[in-house]
């Protein structure tokens, strides 16, 4: 109940329209025991009394009672059907602007199954319960109590027979209710893991067919599947027992009734009319009565359906306006959903600003000889990018793990490009993730042209900042929209300008429909080239003020990565720029480089100075180092 109640928010605007669609199933619920009563008259007046006319004009208002109440519940249908489907929407709506406000490191967390099921299926079942559910163990509930007072009055002691197996059955159904609740669950998580699996199989279904994997893949389905078979199974079970005893134990009551009753009628105690009009109440209630273990069935499945709804929007989010951390969980609702593919870091829309005067940087101490120590800027005062003593360690690292930055202290200056470089796994990604704001510092501080990133909202921080990551990420969009990302307000120069420096307008405009083709999962297959051409035209389209590259030129052969560098250079002369490089002509893009390790900025120079003077550096450079590529 306490899950089911959280709906309310969502089921609020409904409201009138749940509360006229209940009085209307009550009120056709109600008709249907109005039969027996004019059963009574029929059989006890005209049957007895053989009179024709009598008969006609019962029967003729037993089918008027039928019509009607068929006729309100069609209408109860009719009032239900849209409004839940506008409420289902509204949840799926809330699920995915949430999802969009959560922190990278919820992402990190939750696999992408999980939430699927929670957007898809789980929604299906709490629209579900609002629509039949709810409605029926309230007219049920009425209509059972009406009949029960209909037959108390009709003659007391055949009722008392009737509703002797009331306490047994509600002692059962709570034992059911707590049993179905957990196997539900269950299912349903059961269901997230398996949309995960089918969601993995077939985005990596190339490494499955290349590595003739299909089979334990097929082998892991199948264990997955078997297990969720075992609590649907359990689920069908436990179904079977509920609906066995709230068939069996009433049918039984009405039988000794039954046999009361009609001892009773033989003793002339009782006239047949009022017999029958009993028997024929007692077996209208018997639907009431055996449909409960169902709808008690869908109202858990609901219940935990919706508690698997709240975990995710109970999740606290990130406030992309304003400047502090999480804030609480997004509860709200209405509002408008964020339109089309999520765009954590890809807007960039300031055009490069003249940068404040530029600093003299020394090289940092630790195991390096040369250059001399980084010195950690007057933060606030310093132009371009600055890394103040920078500790972070993810969130769901273990805590007795040393944090992964450990004292990052770096200075880019306006306008300068600077090459960072470590060996694999020293938290090069990890250390560009904190420009755009995706995972705040542990500690320490980050300044933007003399602006404390602690002090700008994510939004701002992501209007200064543009990021192009290794793997590139195309949506099922044109190419163009997927370019315009970077920028919403670009014009279609700028958009030709991005492609230019990506070296990918001649690709674009050989696709069949130019930069309108639809690219991504549902369009055209683009090469790992392409793709990582059209990240980083994304990246350059809003001439960014910093621009944070990772390995953006991996997957691109010797000439086209000459070309691109090329066009690259232009921009990079005006912008602040930190790109992670693995190879030595990605390196020589930027003005100076910064060797990672051991968490710390262990060495800043020029490429040769660093060569010359640094043996870690030329061993990475070489690619003789231990984990270097
Ligand atoms: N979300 C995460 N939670 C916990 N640990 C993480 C997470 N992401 C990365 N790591 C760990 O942080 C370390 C640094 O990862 P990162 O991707 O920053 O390295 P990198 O220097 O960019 O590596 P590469 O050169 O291979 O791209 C790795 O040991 C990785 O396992």
């Amino acid at each position: 109940m306490r899950s089911l109640v959280r709906l309310w928010p969502f089921a609020r605007p409904v409201r009138a329209r749940l509360g006229i669609a209940a009085c209307v199933a009550v009120l056709a619920s109600c008709l249907s025991l109005v039969i027996p009563l004019v059963l009574k008259w029929l059989v006890d007046g005209p049957v007895a009394a053989r009179d024709p006319g009598g008969v006609w004009l019962g029967g003729g208002c037993l089918l008027l009672l039928g019509v009607a109440e068929a006729l309100l519940f069609g209408l109860r249908r009719r009032l239900v059907a849209r409004p839940l489907a506008r409420v289902e929407a509204a949840m799926r709506e809330a699920l995915y602007r949430h999802l969009q406000r959560l922190p990278v490191s919820f992402h990190d967390r939750w696999s992408s199954g999980q939430l699927l099921s929670r957007g898809t299926t789980d929604l299906q079942l709490v629209r579900l319960f609002l629509a039949f559910p709810l409605t029926f163990l309230l007219v049920n509930a009425t209509t059972i109590l009406v009949g029960a007072v209909l037959l108390l009055v009709q003659r007391w002691s055949l009722g008392l027979v009737l509703l002797a197996p009331v306490l047994p059955l509600m002692v059962l159904c709570s034992v059911f209710e707590a049993k179905y609740g957990r196997a539900a669950r269950l299912t349903q998580d059961q269901l997230g893991d398996l949309t995960t699996v089918v969601e993995e199989s077939v985005l990596g279904i190339r490494i499955i067919k290349g590595f003739g994997r299909h089979r334990s893949q097929a082998r892991a389905f199948r264990r997955l599947t078997h297990a969720l078979r075992t609590s649907e199974l359990r689920k069908a079970r436990l179904l079977t027992w509920i609906l066995g005893f709230n068939t069996t134990l009433p049918e039984i009551a009405i039988g000794g009734a039954l046999v009361l009753g009609t001892l009773q009628v033989a003793d002339g105690a009782l006239s047949a009319g009022t017999l029958v009009a009993f028997l024929s109440t007692a077996l209208a209630l018997r639907w009431p009565v055996e449909s409960i273990g169902f709808l008690l069935a869908m109202a858990n499945e609901a219940a935990s359906a919706t508690e698997r709804y709240f975990e995710v929007l109970d999740e606290p989010a990130v406030d992309e306006t304003g400047r502090g951390g999480p804030v609480a969980g997004g509860r709200a609702v209405g509002g408008t959903a964020v339109g089309g593919p999520a765009t954590d870091v890809r807007e960039a829309r300031e055009p490069a600003a003249a940068d404040g005067p530029a600093k003299e940087s020394h090289a940092p101490d630790g195991p390096a000889p040369a250059p001399p120590r980084e010195k950690p800027p007057a933060a606030s005062g310093a132009g371009g990018l600055v890394f103040s003593g920078v500790v972070f360690r993810y969130p769901d690292a273990p805590p007795d793990d040393p944090p992964l930055l450990k004292d990052v202290t770096l200075h880019i200056r306006p306008g300068e490009t600077m090459a960072l470089v470590g060996a694999t796994g020293s938290g090069k990604t990890t250390l560009t993730s904190l420009v755009p704001r995706l995972y705040d510092p542990t500690a320490g501080r980050i300044v933007l042209d003399g602006r404390d990133l602690a002090t700008l909202s994510r939004q701002e921080a992501r209007a200064l900042v543009a990021v192009a990551f290794e793997e590139p990420t195309l949506f099922s969009a044109t190419a163009a929209e997927n370019v315009l990302m970077g920028a919403e307000r670009a014009h279609e120069g700028e958009l030709r300008r991005a492609l230019a420096v990506a070296q990918a307008d001649g690709f674009v405009d050989a696709l069949p429909e130019g930069s309108a083709t639809q690219v991504g999962e549902q369009g055209l297959s683009l090469s790992g080239g392409q793709r990582q051409r059209l990240a980083l035209a994304r990246a350059v389209v809003g001439r960014p003020r910093f621009l944070i590259l990772d390995d953006p030129l991996s997957a691109l052969d010797v000439h086209t990565e000459a070309l691109v560098e090329a066009a690259l250079r232009r921009v990079l002369a005006t912008t602040t720029a930190l790109v992670v490089a693995h190879r030595p002509s990605t390196v020589l893009l930027a003005d100076r480089v910064a060797l990672l390790s051991g968490g710390r900025i262990a060495a800043v120079g020029t490429h040769q100075q660093l060569l010359r003077d640094n043996p870690e550096y030329a061993s990475l450079m070489s690619g003789e180092g231990e984990g270097a590529r």
